[in-house]
């Protein structure tokens, strides 16, 4: 993973000095630079869901009998779904939590000391998204890929040992869980291993790699007029979130606007990314999400954002092309879609999409 997003990055350098964040938690009113409008961002005023329609994303219990079909039908309708009882350890959540907590309560200057470099990609700093917008977000956040160790020896000179073991932990974990969601999303399309030989089940998972998105959203004094995290699609087969107990993430439905997603203390939330989106052949929706903030309580997410490796090629899987049409979309590695997204981001899809002769 390391390797290869350098690689994707360097070409596209963020010019977003890291060291111009503010300390949030000092500004008592929020400067011009963070008040979004319509024209920041066409969706910033989509209607929010009405309370009334009552329509959330589902939560689903893996241990279900069911659990397979029901993650289908949240991926064909809203590309995103919570799931319980998911066998990560509720200790685990928690501690990756803390981590993250005392990562971002740590005094800037400190936090500096691990920025991410403008052309690299872990480390601390704002979101790589940000260089598609105008106006700043109210955020601030730390990449994952590989091992943490450097960063982490930076930031707590004595602890961080324990730390590295708890992203790793977490790691093993999210991977695991992150293959079988996979896995039973394809079985409600009657896809089987066979159908997809690169991504074998006895293979050690060897053929995904991963990054960590650990965020921080400040307690924020006009949040009607802030954005804690700008609306994008997740470039990933699938991205596994943990949130902490405070509401901010939306998702977005065509028919309904932005509904939030509420917090169910030890369910994970989870979104289909462009990548599933195109192994789908277009039937699992990749989800649009962003992130509010509110002006009484900090939040904190975990984003285990996961995709194959970089010499694999994504494409409808066959079994769901109609034999008398093209596959909607040609086929990426991950780098090159990667690519695709740092230059078009939200129609980076569309690039890729196979136009059908009139
Ligand atoms: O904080 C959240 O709820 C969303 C985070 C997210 O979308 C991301 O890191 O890609
Ligand atoms: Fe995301």
């Amino acid at each position: 993973m390391p390797a290869m997003l350098t690689d994707v990055f360097r070409g596209h350098p963020i010019h977003l000095p890291h060291s111009h964040q503010p300390d949030f938690t000092s500004l008592r009113e929020l400067p011009d630079s963070y008040k979004w409008t319509p024209k920041d961002d066409l969706l910033f005023a989509a209607a929010p869901s009405p309370p009334t329609t009552g329509e959330n994303i589902p939560l689903i219990d893996l241990d279900h009998p069911d659990a397979a079909n029901q993650i289908g039908h949240a991926c064909r309708t809203w590309g995103a779904f919570q799931i319980a009882n998911h066998g990560v350890p509720l200790g685990l959540l928690q501690d990756i939590e803390f981590l993250t907590g005392s990562l971002f309560r740590l005094p800037v200057q400190r936090k500096l000391k691990a920025a991410r470099s403008e052309t690299g990609v872990s480390g601390y700093g704002v979101a790589r998204i940000a260089s598609f917008f105008n106006k700043k977000m109210w955020s601030e956040g730390f990449t994952i890929t590989g091992s943490p160790l450097n960063d982490f020896r930076k930031l707590w000179p004595q602890l961080h040992l324990n730390y590295c073991d708890i992203v790793e932990e977490y790691e093993e974990q999210m991977k695991k869980l992150a293959s079988k969601l996979m896995w039973l999303a394809l079985k409600s399309l009657g896809v089987s291993e066979e159908d997809v030989e690169w991504a074998s089940l006895n293979s050690d998972l060897n053929w995904a790699q991963a990054a960590l998105q650990l965020n921080h959203y400040p307690v924020c004094p006009e949040p009607d007029r802030a954005m804690g995290l700008a609306a994008h699609t997740d470039s990933t087969l699938l991205t596994i979130l943990c949130q902490n107990n405070t509401a901010g993430l939306q998702v977005f439905r065509d028919d309904l606007g932005w509904v939030t997603v509420p917090p169910v203390p030890g369910s994970l939330v989870v979104n289909v990314g462009d990548l599933f989106h195109i192994l789908s052949n277009g039937l699992f929706k990749s989800v649009l999400h962003r992130a509010r903030v509110n002006q009484t309580r900090a939040r904190l997410s975990v984003a285990f954002l996961w995709g194959p490796q970089s010499d694999i090629k994504i494409s409808p899987v066959p079994k769901l092309v109609s034999p008398v049409e093209l596959p909607l979309y040609r086929s990426v590695t991950w780098t090159e879609y990667l690519r695709t997204k740092a230059t078009h981001f939200n129609k980076a899809l569309s690039m890729i999409r196979n136009h059908r002769e009139e």
